[in-house]
């Protein structure tokens, strides 16, 4: 099979999925992934991440729509995709009394074009617990056997469910750093994850869940652009919030003063941060606890649950 041929490594078109008792857990999704993209799908608890992965993963049947793994069926046509793909389950579930190294080795004679199982260990940096059975494992170490596993056979296409759960700040580190050289080297990734800070670090696109939904897509950066910057700093004392430029012509769209501290909210953040030093220079005034800040993707992902709620309370 010449996989080069596909552009689109992950294709979701109007994909829904349901459940036995008639739940829609999927409703008409659709994105694509691209050769050597990383894909984050992010979402509250529930809103329909794993539904989603595990039908790309070949594990269940759409309900409607359709979806493409590397230009094939997952479901119906397994046996053409599998051998090109790695996967990482929420859980692991592997056998507890064999140790580290047996795992990988058993593991390396299921899958075809198998790195050399020690690679894979060192990859992930179990090396020095190749000898320690499964079940005396941490979490931790679990979590780093099942991603070893999943890039045992040099796969195309990784699928990553909540990586780094469980994983201490190193251990996130390493697992983005080898996620980003698996990337370099051409494997297109598609993770789910709680963690925004790693969405925003290693995603070159995301979609945000809700209900069964996409309710946002694209870059990082363009999913945070829909969000307002901030300003925040303390006026001098004798000054007001009426002495500063007009807020409109600086581009804010909103403020709030506590005390004496004044938090501006504003779409222009260049426009609306340049106008206020040049005012404070002029005047000879200095905004101490200046803070200018570009919007996070967790301020995004909030905004986003926020929306929801809103129509909750609006209904
Ligand atoms: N086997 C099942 N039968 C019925 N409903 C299910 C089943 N599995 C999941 N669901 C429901 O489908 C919805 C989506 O679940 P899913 O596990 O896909 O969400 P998620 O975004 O991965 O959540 P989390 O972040 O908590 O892992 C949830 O409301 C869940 O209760």
């Amino acid at each position: 099979m010449d996989n080069n041929e596909h552009e689109h490594v992950i294709e979701v078109t109007d994909l829904r999925r349901v459940y036995g008792g008639g739940f829609e857990a999927v409703r008409g999704i659709s994105f694509h992934v691209d050769r050597g993209e990383v894909f984050a799908l992010l979402g509250t608890n529930g809103a329909g991440k794993t539904s989603t992965v595990e039908v790309l993963e070949g594990l269940a049947r759409p309900a409607s729509g359709r979806v493409r793994v590397l230009g094939h069926d997952p479901y119906e046509e397994r046996s053409a995709v599998r051998p090109w793909t790695g996967v990482m389950l929420q859980e692991g579930g592997f056998p507890s009394e064999l140790t580290v190294a047996e795992t990988a080795r058993m593991w390396a004679g299921c899958v075809s074009r198998a790195r050399p199982p020690e690679e894979a260990l060192e990859l992930v940096g179990l090396e020095r617990r190749a000898d320690v059975r499964v079940k005396q494992l941490s979490g931790g170490e679990r979590r780093r056997l099942d991603l070893a596993l999943a890039v045992l056979g040099r796969p195309e296409v990784l699928f990553l469910d909540e990586p780094t759960t469980g994983l201490d700040a190193e251990g996130r580190h390493d697992t983005w750093e080898l996620v980003r050289a698996l990337r370099d080297g051409g494997t297109t990734v598609l993770l789910t994850t709680h963690y925004l800070e790693e969405a925003e670090d290693l995603a070159d696109r995301l979609a945000i869940m809700r209900e069964g939904r996409i309710a946002a897509t694209g870059t990082p950066a363009e999913v945070t652009a829909a969000q307002p910057s901030r300003i925040s700093f303390r006026l001098p004392d004798g000054y007001f919030l009426g002495d500063l430029p007009p807020l409109g012509e600086l581009g804010v769209t909103g403020h709030e003063v506590d005390g004496r501290v004044v938090r501006l909210r504003t779409r222009e953040l260049q426009r609306a941060a340049t106008g206020l030093l040049v005012w404070a220079e002029r005047a000879g005034i200095e905004l101490r606890n200046l803070d200018v800040r570009s919007a996070s993707l967790e301020e995004a992902f909030l905004g986003i649950a926020r929306e929801k709620e809103k129509e909750e309370v609006a209904a």
